[in-house]
């Protein structure tokens, strides 16, 4: 689809890529990055890792009950502040959202016994009155579907210093929750449609598996 023929149609397209950890996300979008046209929207990881001088996401993993609330309340906002950026191009991929901030993350910290009812209470009201007041436009859902394993062995690889502590168990009980929410539709409100990639293999299969949806992707749908 031409920058044209979207921009006429005002067919502005908003795409969340969303998937385990070192499932493959950023590279997913630095190939995607390389299209004019795409606006490219990573997540502010960096600074999840240093707000004011301060690490809230070395400091959860530390000590998740203590610092839970800090880190998801910042991912909250930093999430909120990319959806409502301006666009800058008629299509916007970005990664992961203010839901799987909610559903998948604060998500775990609680069932897992690591956030505190009332942190996680707090955050709630927060989240609901967040997406009951404010327009989160979204399209398309893009989940790369990767085993908890390859992530594992991706993350290792990978090797950032706050993430060394990760055992697979962590993948494993992130994977359950994004097969709930997003494959079997068993959990949370699922708010667009949901388009899935299997992400298990090697990079040159991939960047083939992404130009087969390509057109998909650049028009925000899943038929
Ligand atoms: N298809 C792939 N095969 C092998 N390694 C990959 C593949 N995709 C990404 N990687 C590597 O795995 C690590 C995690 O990938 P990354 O894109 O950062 O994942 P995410 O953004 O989902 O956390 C990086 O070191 C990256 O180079
Ligand atoms: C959204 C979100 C992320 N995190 C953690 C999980 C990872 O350690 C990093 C993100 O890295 P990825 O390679 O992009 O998956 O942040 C978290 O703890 N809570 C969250 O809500």
């Amino acid at each position: 689809m031409s920058f044209n023929s979207l921009c006429m149609n005002n067919l502005w397209r908003s795409v969340f890529i969303e998937g385990n950890i070192a499932s493959g996300k950023t590279t997913c979008l630095e190939y995607f990055s390389k299209t004019s046209n795409i606006e490219v929207l990573t997540e502010p990881v960096s600074k999840w890792r240093n707000v004011r001088g301060h690490n809230p996401l070395g400091l959860m993993y530390q000590d998740p009950i203590r610092w839970g609330i800090t880190l998801q309340t910042y991912v909250q906002l930093t999430m909120l502040d990319r959806h409502l950026s301006t666009m800058s191009a008629p299509v916007r991929m970005m990664e992961r959202s203010i839901y799987s901030a909610k559903y998948i993350f604060v998500e775990n910290l609680f069932r897992s016994g690591k956030m505190p009812e009332v942190d996680f209470a707090v955050l709630s009201e927060w989240f609901e009155w967040i997406t009951q007041n404010i327009a989160i436009p979204v399209d398309l859902i893009v989940y790369l579907q990767s085993s908890p394993q390859t992530c594992h062995e991706r993350l290792k690889e990978r090797c950032r210093e706050e993430e060394k502590i990760i055992p697979l168990e962590y993948l494993e009980a992130i994977h359950q929750l994004y097969e709930d929410w997003l494959i079997k539709k068993t959990s949370f409100n699922v708010p667009a449609p949901v388009l899935v990639i299997p992400a298990d293999d090697d990079l040159q299969k991939m960047l083939h598996q992404y130009e087969e949806n390509r057109e998909k992707i650049l028009a925000g749908s899943n038929v």
